[in-house]
């Protein structure tokens, strides 16, 4: 039997087994592990906080690695395993939390009660983030009352990891159950018609990086997870955008929501005027640098996926212009938006969860 450790609002525990999280009295960690949760005791149940190291009670089967040019299904269950192991909720919708969405205080998944995170460190072959504004915890919780996994930080492609490991917690949330995924970003805003601080929903996308012969699932495909050629034309699910264009109208924010056409683009550094105006050609409407391998790794595993982006900067159109996009910018507006995003976000999830229910 494994054990289990946590830590609660500033106390640990090595105490509770296989997967039953147990809460403690004392002081201080003593592990190097934040365990603040934002500082904040939402609920009856204070947040819990894995502080257990990554390798130590988990037995992958001995070929697995992440070191090769894929994940196999199993490191990916021995992983989910893991989670399952030591968080007694069982969620169907998983969220992803993009730049800026993600802070340490008054986020999405400080608003979870009843929550056990684990900073990605503590998750055997999690790879960790190494950018501002992503956090680097995954949260389960409940969100009102509907449980959730809430990615508190994601990978790009230009942090140095290849698109499968980026898109690899998307496999992870697939074999803890998740039947739903939604993902948000903070995008560059082509469309004339968009401010900053307005909310688009992805209809579609444009894969540059793929366009550039490089996609998630690239490397041997495992049928389990899905087929080898998946169609992605219907990836950004028809039924989920009404019920978020119906959440907008709720929340009185139809003026600040648009749906549109987003594109990756590799990064880091931001696009050049020129690449810009054919982006603008080809019918794209928000620009940034993620979501697209997270997609299609769902869809291509059955995942129900719906993304949206805030528009955190107008992308620079004019050679006149002195404006510069800057990720500080970006990491603000996240911030200046999370009561709206959080806000629609949880109308949106008490939708989902109440049509999967019904629909069962
Ligand atoms: O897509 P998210 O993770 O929200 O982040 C966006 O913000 C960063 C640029 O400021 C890029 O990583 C871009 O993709
Ligand atoms: N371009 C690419 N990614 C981004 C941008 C942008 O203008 N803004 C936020 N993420």
């Amino acid at each position: 039997m494994s054990t289990v450790r946590f830590a609660t609002n500033g106390n640990a525990t090595n105490g509770g087994t296989n997967g039953v999280a147990k809460e403690a009295k004392g002081n201080g960690n003593g592990n190097g592990i934040d365990i603040t949760n934002g500082g904040k005791l939402n609920n009856a149940n204070p947040p819990k906080v894995y502080i257990g190291s990554p390798h130590k009670d988990f037995n992958p089967s001995s070929n697995d690695s992440l070191d090769g040019n894929h994940c196999t299904y199993e490191l990916v269950q021995s992983v989910a395993q893991f989670l399952l192991d030591r968080v007694s909720i069982r969620p169907k919708i998983g969220i992803i939390c993009g730049s800026g969405m993600d802070g340490t205080t008054g986020c999405l998944a400080d608003a979870l009660t009843n929550s056990t995170s684990f900073p990605y460190e503590t998750i055997p072959y999690f790879p960790t983030p190494t950018v501002p504004g992503h956090m680097g915890r995954l949260v389960f919780g409940y969100l009102g009352d509907v449980p959730v996994m809430c990615m508190q930080g994601r990978f790009h492609y230009y942090e140095g990891y290849p698109l499968w490991k980026c898109a690899m917690p998307v496999r992870v949330m697939k074999l803890v159950g998740v039947t739903h995924l939604l993902a948000s970003n903070a995008a560059g805003g082509l469309n004339d018609n968009y401010n900053v601080g307005d909310i688009m929903i992805i209809k579609d996308h444009i894969n540059l990086l793929g366009f550039a012969g490089n996609n998630p699932l690239m490397g041997p495909n495992d049928e389990r997870f899905g087929p080898r050629f998946p169609a992605i034309n219907r990836a950004y699910d028809a039924p989920v955008r009404r019920m978020a264009k119906q959440v907008a109208s709720e929340m009185g924010i139809n003026d600040i929501t648009h749906e549109g056409v987003y594109s990756v683009v590799g990064g880091p550094s931001f696009e050049t005027i020129a690449e810009i105006r054919m982006l603008a050609a080809l019918g794209v409407d928000a620009v940034g640098m993620s979501t697209v391998h997270e997609v299609i790794t769902a869809r291509h595993c059955g995942i129900t996926s719906f993304a949206f982006s805030l528009i955190t900067n107008k992308s620079v159109t004019d050679y006149e212009s002195y404006e510069e996009p800057n990720h500080e910018e970006v990491i603000d507006m996240g911030k200046q938006r999370e009561p709206v995003l959080k806000e629609f976000i949880t109308r949106l999830v008490k939708k989902i969860e109440a049509d999967r229910l019904s629909s069962k």
